[in-house]
Parts: structure tokens; sequence; C-alpha cells
């Protein structure tokens, strides 16, 4: 059994809503806590818990993911972790040293320089400016900065930022304990994919907690996740497990075909999407529609979007050349994507339909169909370069 690194338990962090309010019970809290008093766990006007009773364990080798949509609390815990802020309930124990990429540019002093600011970490936890001297080459070449390294960090761009402060936490000290947000998405893909091996093999002696919404890059990167929704934790267990949970909730709540529109000239038959292919396969969409007119030149637009509606793939037929004549009467239409180059996941599907010379659609299916992708992205090997 490797060494327990991160325990958490029965962990809670409250917020509350209203400045002024969160104001006046910070001092309540403050003066009960100098008096020694029992502070109340329970819930003041405009209090809501960010986490509530969260329970886990992290062991040296293993990199666990937090996974949950737009404020489930995934950074609320991150950052009780590290310590930047403390639980109402519940506690968390760490082995050993810890650093943490939360805020991007935090524990950077902006006037500094780069390399000045590389020190001033150094000597934060310890280490003397020779010891220092000794990686200073390491984390330069690593971060990419190279020219920039004695420019002031306010100057620095924020991907600039994101390599200085990822080199600096990984090489600077190897720490037993790396916590890393979402920051890595503002680096660029050759970055991540670097950040991606150090972390890989950092993980010979390290526990490393990992938040991101990019499924690609957690399937690769972690080996167990947690599953938060509205600060609670709903699920945990092997990555490929968890997103089946979370995809599950995610197609609960996903309304299924609720939004399609068409022009009062056109009457939507029938809709057929694929529901669900494997990773790699074509995507076939076809639509049977009555017209009381034919209409030349028209275009068809698919696009996918995450779970978190966000657009990531986009197929339109004017980039093929590919146009379409509607005549009066039974129209059918079909469309396939060749290769979807889609992770495992899953994801809903637009479809528009336009004529070439008018910008108003002819039919629009709003994220109406559900598409499930399966299939395995190989998530042990480390990314090369
Ligand atoms: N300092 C704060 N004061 C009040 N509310 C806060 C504070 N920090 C976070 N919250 C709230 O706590 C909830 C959880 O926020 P958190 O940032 O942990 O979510 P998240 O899962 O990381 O979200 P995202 O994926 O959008 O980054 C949200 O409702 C957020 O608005």
């Amino acid at each position: 059994m490797s060494e327990v690194l991160i325990r958490a338990e029965n962990v809670g962090k409250k917020f509350c809503r209203d400045l002024k309010k969160s104001l006046w019970y910070g001092v309540k809290d403050s003066a009960a806590e100098l008096f020694c008093r029992e502070q109340a766990s329970k819930l003041r006007d405009q209090e809501f818990w960010a986490n509530q009773g969260i329970s886990f364990s992290v062991s040296r080798g293993e990199c666990l993911a937090l996974i949950g949509h737009n404020g489930a609390g995934k950074t609320t815990l991150l950052k009780v972790i590290s310590g930047l802020i403390k639980p109402d309930e519940g506690r968390v124990s760490i082995r050993g040293q810890v650093n943490s990429l939360i805020a991007l540019g935090a524990g950077f002093n902006p006037i500094l320089t780069a390399r000045e600011n590389i020190y001033v970490n150094g000597a934060i936890l310890g280490l003397s400016s020779k010891k220092v001297n000794l990686r200073i080459e390491e984390i330069v070449e690593f971060s990419g900065l190279n020219d920039f390294i004695d420019s002031p960090v306010r100057t620095l761009s924020s991907g600039m930022n994101v390599r200085l402060g990822f080199a600096t936490a990984v090489l600077l000290i190897k720490p037993d304990v790396l916590l890393v947000d979402e920051v890595l998405s503002v680096g660029d893909a050759s970055f991540r994919v670097k950040s991606m091996n150090a972390i890989h093999n950092l993980l010979e002696t390290a526990a490393v907690v990992f938040v991101s919404h990019n499924e690609q890059l957690v399937r690769r990167a972690c080996t167990t996740a947690l599953f938060l929704e509205q600060g609670k934790l709903l699920h945990r267990g092997s990555v490929g497990e968890v997103y089946e949970a979370y995809h599950e909730v995610y197609e609960r709540n996903l309304n299924a075909p609720s939004s399609m529109h068409t022009i009062q000239s056109i009457r939507l038959t029938k809709v057929s999407i694929d529901e669900k292919i494997e990773a790699g396969d074509s995507l076939t969409v076809q639509l049977e529609f009555d017209s009381e007119k034919s209409i030349s030149d028209v275009y068809i637009r698919i696009a996918i979007h995450s779970a978190d509606h966000i657009m990531i793939a986009e197929y339109n037929s004017t980039h093929y050349n590919e146009y379409f004549a509607i005549t009066k009467g039974l129209n059918r239409i079909s469309q396939v994507i060749e290769s979807t180059k889609l992770s495992p996941g899953v994801y809903c599907v637009s479809v528009l339909m336009h004529p070439a010379s008018d910008p108003r659609f002819l039919i629009w299916l709003d994220k109406s169909h559900k598409l499930r992708v399966t299939g395995q992205i190989n998530s042990n090997a480390p990314i090369m370069l």
C-alpha cells in the first residue's frame, strides 16, 4: 500500500452570497474563535455550502481529478487542501511539501522579474540562493521564457505566467503534493504536453490533485477522480467510472428534443442523428421535411457541444463546396461527418440549414440531440513531444 499524503475528513466550507453579511459573519466568527467558542455549523442568512461532508484520501503515485460542473466546489476544495482557506467543518491533513498552482500569477510579485521571483519563491521554501542557482537553468528552459526571464512578471502574458508558475512549482523543489487548478488550459498545446509529462514523472514520488474541464487531459493524467455537484461528493472511483457518472447526470439534465425550429414553409417529418458512435467513427445526420417551395443553394452546419455547452467542433458543408437544392414537397437530406475525432464522452449536436443567399435559418435544431462517444484513449502512456 502506498503512503497516504492527503487525507480529507468530512470537509465543509460555507460562503455567503452577500458581501456585507459575509464581513459581519467573519467578525462574529473571529470573535467566537478568540473566546474558543464553538462555531455554529448551520447556515445563516445568505450562506451556502460550497463543500460539504467531503472525505477522501490521495496516496503517493496517485493523480486525483476533481470533476464537476461550473460552481460545483472544485477550486474551493483545492484551496482548502492547500491551506489557502480554512474549512468550517472537518479537517485536511497533508504529509510533506505542498506546492500549488491555483490562481494565475499567484505567489509572484508583479514588479519583480521572473528570475527574482524564482529566487523569492526559493527563499520562501527554505532554499539558499546557491541551491536555486543549481535549478534556475532547468526552470528557465522548461518555462521557455528565455529572453523574458529578466522582465517584470506584470509584463508577461498569461501563458508565460502559467509556464513560469508551473516550472517553479514542479522544478524548484520536488513537492510531495502538487495541486493544479484549471490554469494549465491557459498554456499552449506544446506546453500542456510538457506539463503532462512532468506530472507523469512527478507521480513517481508525489500525489497530485488536478482540476480541469478538459476530459481528454484528465483521462490522460489522472488515475482516480471525485465528482462534485453543488458542493457534495457524488461519486468517487477510477476516472472512467467517475466520467460515466458525470455524463449520466449531464444526460439527465440535457433537455431532449425540445428546441427544433423551422421557418413556416418547412415542416420537419423526421430527424435521425446517430446517438452512439465509437471514438473516431463517422456521424450521420438525416433530415426529412416537407417544403412549400423550392430553394436552391442550401448549406448545412453541424455543431458539437461539450457537456458544458462549449462548442468544440463545427462542420460546415460550404467548406467542402457542398450545397443542396430543396424541392417543393418531400425532401430527404443526409450528411455524414467522416471522422469526428471526438474523445469518449457525452456531447450534444446542433444542426442549422441556411440558404446561401440568406443568413436566416430554414431549420435549426438547437443542441437538440445527445451524442455518446464510446471507446478508449490510452490514458497511461506518457505524452511524447
Ligand atoms: N470567496 C467566495 N465568496 C463567496 N462565494 C464563493 C467564493 N468562492 C467561491 N464561491 C462560490 O462557491 C461556489 C463554488 O465555487 P468554486 O470556484 O469552488 O467552483 P468550481 O467547481 O471550481 O467552478 P468552476 O468550474 O466554474 O471553476 C460557487 O457558487 C462560487 O460562486
